[in-house]
């Protein structure tokens, strides 16, 4: 008897699953494997808490697919590198003639995976991967003259052109395979899976769904409630206005198709009209799409390279003490603490934050960006490596569409602008719990005219001055490009 096998990787769902619905339509028998790879996950700097998120989800998708008669197999290998073989010998052991897969746009994920076709190749075994993780497949939306956007409100324009009946349309969850199909074999791995086993250290994520149903419902609820309000709403840190949604969308325990036929279901006049909150959280969606189609088309940037070359010869400063001080949120800057001790405690940080946090570690520390995405990694819940890379170099200055290296977020002021009555900053820190209103963000000065002491640590660096020198920094690399061009 022939069978099929699914390879899970970051596509962990049942339903709209293009690879899941062609291997049950083949009408032979299935088998799905999820190959967890450790030593993979520590040079990609897995956070704990998003591995225990995915082997939480591994056990839950196992129940949802025993009753597709789909038995899942967690193969615990060390590194990519032995996954090939691994697959082939799972492909021979039970008469598999097809494997499918989604598409993953990392570089040493698509090494893998010729590396895997290539073996499979050798034995007549076909594998097929299908694009599940955008709307829109990366490629397909280029400028006029055939070449990837660089910046994101024309590849939103053009992204949007390009949608289809089929980018609203979720596939559901498969038929059930035949059980008449099921050599024995399959049979006892559906009755009797072996336990999952996994090496690598976890940390609790139990304050996030595992099953389908809480993770759909949150997508209602939000789209209910709190998508209307979502441009106004969406940058104050102390509101619970975002979706939530990213640690699934991260791990494809969601996909970005099923968010959008939510959306355009309940506001297709807002999203017609470009206009209002659910526009707004469409752009969100769009800027995911926009990240994993540049590093599709620039696999440097999956090696550590900052999207405009020039950006490189800036002299970023190593000083650990004060690395040190960004990653424990000791800064004695109120809303960069608060924001690194929500990431810390929770897994999760706003974005807003995220914006701030990043901005100061490269402008005001004046610290390689690569070490703030990397300590992310270690810590989000929702990390990803496109979002990440994106949301960083995006805030550093060396990435596409970035923010101009000359403008350079004020962390005080913007803790003022978004966290008006400092209630954010209160929640995070409760050594500033007296601290009244707005006097969070400044709270040295307001304990000296009230002739208090507060045990909080005083700014490790002055705002103004480090302005200068990062903007001293870039334009020094500037220069060294101008000259290296004249040479
Ligand atoms: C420095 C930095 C690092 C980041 N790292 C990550 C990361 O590792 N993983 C990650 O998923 N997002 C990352 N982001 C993007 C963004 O901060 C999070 O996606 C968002 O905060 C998640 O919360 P939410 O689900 O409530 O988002 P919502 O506001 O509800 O947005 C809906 C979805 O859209 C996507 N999205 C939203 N904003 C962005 C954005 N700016 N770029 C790309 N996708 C976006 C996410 O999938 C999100 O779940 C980063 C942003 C920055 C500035």
């Amino acid at each position: 008897m022939s069978a099929q096998l699914l390879w899970f990787r970051n596509d962990l769902r049942t339903k709209d699953n293009q690879a899941l619905s062609a291997a049950v339509q083949s009408g032979d028998a299935v088998l799905a494997v999820y190959t967890l790879c450790a030593k993979q996950w520590q040079q990609h700097h897995l956070a704990p808490i998003q591995a225990d998120l995915i082997v939480r989800r591994l056990a839950q998708l196992r129940q949802d697919l025993a009753l597709l008669n789909i038995p899942l197999v967690v193969a615990e290998l060390g590194s990519f590198k032995q996954v090939p073989e691994y697959l082939l010998s799972l492909c021979q052991q039970h008469q598999i003639t097809d494997v499918h897969c989604h598409y993953q746009y990392e570089l040493n994920e698509q090494v893998r995976d010729e590396a895997v076709e290539h073996l499979l190749s050798q034995q007549a075994i076909s594998f097929n991967r299908h694009h599940g993780e955008c709307v829109v497949k990366p490629g397909r939306v280029l400028t006029k003259s055939g070449e990837n956007f660089k910046v994101f409100t024309p590849f939103r324009k053009a992204w949007l052109a390009s949608l289809t009946e089929q980018s609203f349309s979720p596939l559901g969850s498969p038929a059930a395979v035949n059980k008449g199909l099921i050599s024995q074999p399959l049979k006892q791995l559906l009755e009797q899976p072996p336990e999952i086993s996994c090496s690598y250290p976890r940390e609790n994520s139990n304050a996030w769904a595992s099953d389908d149903q809480q993770i759909i419902q949150q997508l209602r609820d939000f789209s209910a409630s709190k998508a209307s309000d979502y441009k106004e709403h969406r940058d104050i840190p102390a509101l619970d206005a975002t979706s939530g949604l990213s640690p699934y969308l991260a791990l494809g325990m969601l996909s970005a198709r099923q968010c959008l036929a939510r959306l355009y279901l309940e506001h297709a006049e807002d999203i017609a009209s470009q206009q209002g909150g659910a526009f707004t959280w469409l752009s969100e969606i769009i800027w995911r799409e926009f990240y994993r189609h540049l590093i599709a088309a620039n696999p440097r940037l999956c090696k550590g390279e900052a999207y405009l070359g020039w950006t490189e010869s800036v002299a970023w400063q190593s000083d650990k003490a004060l690395l040190e001080a960004w990653q424990q949120g000791q800064t004695g800057y109120p809303i960069v603490d608060a924001a690194m001790q929500q990431l810390k405690q929770t897994g999760w940080m706003h974005n807003r934050l995220r914006m701030v946090v990043a901005s100061f570690l490269s402008k005001d520390l004046l610290i390689d960006w690569r070490e703030g995405e990397r300590w992310f990694m270690q810590h989000l819940i929702d990390g990803d490596f496109a979002s990440n890379n994106g949301g960083w170099q995006w805030a550093a200055s060396t990435g596409t569409d970035a923010q101009p290296y000359f403008r350079i977020f004020n962390p005080t002021t913007q803790a003022q602008r978004f966290d008006p009555e400092g209630e954010f900053v209160r929640a995070w820190l409760p050594e500033l719990a007296q601290v009244p209103g707005k006097h969070a963000h400044t709270p040295h000065t307001w304990a000296e005219k009230n002739g208090l002491s507060i045990n909080y640590p005083l700014p490790i660096v002055d705002h103004g001055q480090q302005r200068k020198q990062a903007l001293h920094l870039f334009e020094q690399a500037k220069s060294a490009e101008k000259a290296k061009n004249t040479a």
